[in-house]
């Protein structure tokens, strides 16, 4: 039986991806919250503990076979060079445009000030609707960024719309809706087929729409 390394993204994903591990009898055998490499209760399986980011760079490069990661990170980072085979239905949120309440932003002469931890999507959003932007990166907190008039609106990600609300702000449109997928190595998915096969079938019964 092949060898499987599985990279989990670390936080919320993390939490919502253990419950369905433990479903096919996989919990991750050791502290997960200080070991970065953890083998699972099935000998053949083990798992990285990374964070979602990174995680499409070590499926990649052939380091982990499969992952789990959001739709939103794989479509800011996501490459041709993986599969992305399965819906997890898990960490189900949504990636919007949102400004202050009441504020009708994009009338002015100057372009429009978008703050982002997802420059490339915030880009094809605004450049499928004709628009030029200008794209304000940042690495947390987006919705503090339109109060302080660092940005007319941002782009980030939405579940049940309570940040947005206690900071004054609403939901201007929605770009697209995110859940947690699995992505796969495609040379592991030709040298490891069966290993994988099975466990993208067992892993598929778990994860229900
Ligand atoms: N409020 C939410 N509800 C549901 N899923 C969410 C929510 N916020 C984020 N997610 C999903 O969980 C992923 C990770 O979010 P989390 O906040 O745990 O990590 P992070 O610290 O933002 O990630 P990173 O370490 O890469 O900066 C996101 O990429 C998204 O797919
Ligand atoms: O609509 P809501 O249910 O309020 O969820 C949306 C919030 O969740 C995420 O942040 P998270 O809580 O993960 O914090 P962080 O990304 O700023 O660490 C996201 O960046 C929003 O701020």
């Amino acid at each position: 039986m092949s060898q499987i390394t599985i990279a989990l993204s670390k936080g919320r994903i993390l939490e919502e991806s253990l419950p369905l591990l433990a479903k096919l009898g996989l919990e991750p055998a050791g502290d997960i919250d200080r070991l970065l490499r953890v083998p699972s209760r099935d000998k053949n399986v083990s798992f990285l503990i990374i964070r979602p980011t990174d995680v499409p760079t070590y499926v990649e490069y052939g380091a982990a076979d499969m992952g789990i990661t959001g739709k939103d990170v794989l479509m800011e980072n996501g490459s041709d060079a993986l599969y992305e085979p399965l819906d997890l239905n898990i960490a189900r949120c949504r990636l919007s445009v949102a400004a202050r309440v009441g504020h009708k932003p994009g009338n002015g002469t100057r372009r429009l000030r978008v703050a982002t931890k997802y420059p490339e999507i915030a880009r094809r959003h605004f450049a499928a609707k004709g628009e030029q932007v200008e794209i304000i990166k940042l690495y947390g907190s987006m919705e503090l960024a339109p109060l302080v008039g660092l940005s007319d609106v941002i782009v980030d990600l939405v579940a049940t719309g309570k940040t947005l609300k206690a900071n004054g702000m609403e939901e201007t449109e929605i770009i697209c809706q995110v859940s947690s997928r699995i992505v796969v190595n495609k040379a592991a998915m030709k040298m490891k087929h069966a290993a994988i096969q099975d466990l993208l079938e067992r892993i598929a019964k778990v994860s229900g729409p």
